[in-house]
């Protein structure tokens, strides 16, 4: 059983899939977690990220290894664990510049097709791209949207930030990003022809998490 769950930032993407596979016994992958080790990995080591050219050059240089126990998503680059770093403001500001070029989405479009051939009992992979490009014959395709203000909301909390300048500030930053993710040339941001979309504005998790469970379930009934 292989599910895609695609979606812009903060429909809840990564809280469902991580909760849908332990419930069902399938394996993780949380594939923004590999742009963002990579573009960690780009930062530190001084490369031009305005220069698409240096980007494209250095794409193939860094090993990014990611794990794929849903209870414990751990992601290395160079041997060294970088999940908290990759969840910071400079790598969040920088990864769609990354993950625009189309040798980066190669390198790790290829990565990630390696990690759901080989989980054996199934897998559950989320990003922006996993129904239209990664992996199209996924058995469930599910895309989650929300309201952007729902999603800045949601954002705005994880980062303590509940006033009005700081909402309005994530709000911003949020809409910028997924206009650079569903804009760019290379494998955009898009809902395959034949996902279920399932908007999340008004659900809690727990209802979002049970009605992607029952789509997978009647998917694999028949
Ligand atoms: N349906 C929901 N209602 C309220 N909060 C939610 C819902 N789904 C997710 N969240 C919260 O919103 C934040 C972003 O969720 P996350 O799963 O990281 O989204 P994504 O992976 O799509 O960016 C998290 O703090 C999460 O707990
Ligand atoms: N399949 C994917 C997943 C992420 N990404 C890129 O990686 C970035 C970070 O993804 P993420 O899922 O960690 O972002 P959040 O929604 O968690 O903030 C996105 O803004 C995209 O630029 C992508 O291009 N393709």
């Amino acid at each position: 059983m292989i599910v895609g769950i695609d979606g812009p930032s903060g429909t809840g993407k990564s809280s469902t899939s991580k909760a849908v596979a332990a419930k069902l016994g399938l394996r993780y992958l949380d594939t923004g977690a590999q742009y963002r080790a990579i573009t960690w990995w780009m930062l530190h080591n001084g490369i031009d990220l305005t220069d698409p050219a240096a980007i494209a050059a250095a794409a193939g240089r860094p090993e990014i290894v990611s794990g794929t126990d849903p209870a414990a998503p751990a992601i290395t680059v160079d041997g060294q664990d970088v999940s908290a770093p990759i969840r910071g403001q400079e790598v969040t500001s920088a990864v769609s510049a990354v993950s625009a070029v189309p040798e980066v989405r190669a390198r790790i479009t290829a990565l990630q097709r390696e990690i759901a051939r080989q989980a054996q009992g199934g897998i559950v992979v989320e990003g922006r791209d996993i129904g239209t490009t990664v992996l199209p014959d996924a058995d469930a395709k599910i895309f989650l949207t929300a309201s952007e203000e729902a999603r800045a909301a949601r954002r705005s909390g994880e980062q303590g930030g509940r006033d009005a300048q700081s909402l309005a500030a994530t709000r911003q930053a949020l809409a910028r990003r997924d206009a650079a993710d569903s804009g760019r040339k290379t494998s955009p941001l898009a809902k395959a022809g034949d996902a279920i979309e399932v908007d999340t504005t008004e659900l809690t998790l727990e209802q979002v998490i049970e009605c992607v469970v029952t789509l997978i379930e009647e998917k694999r009934s028949r």
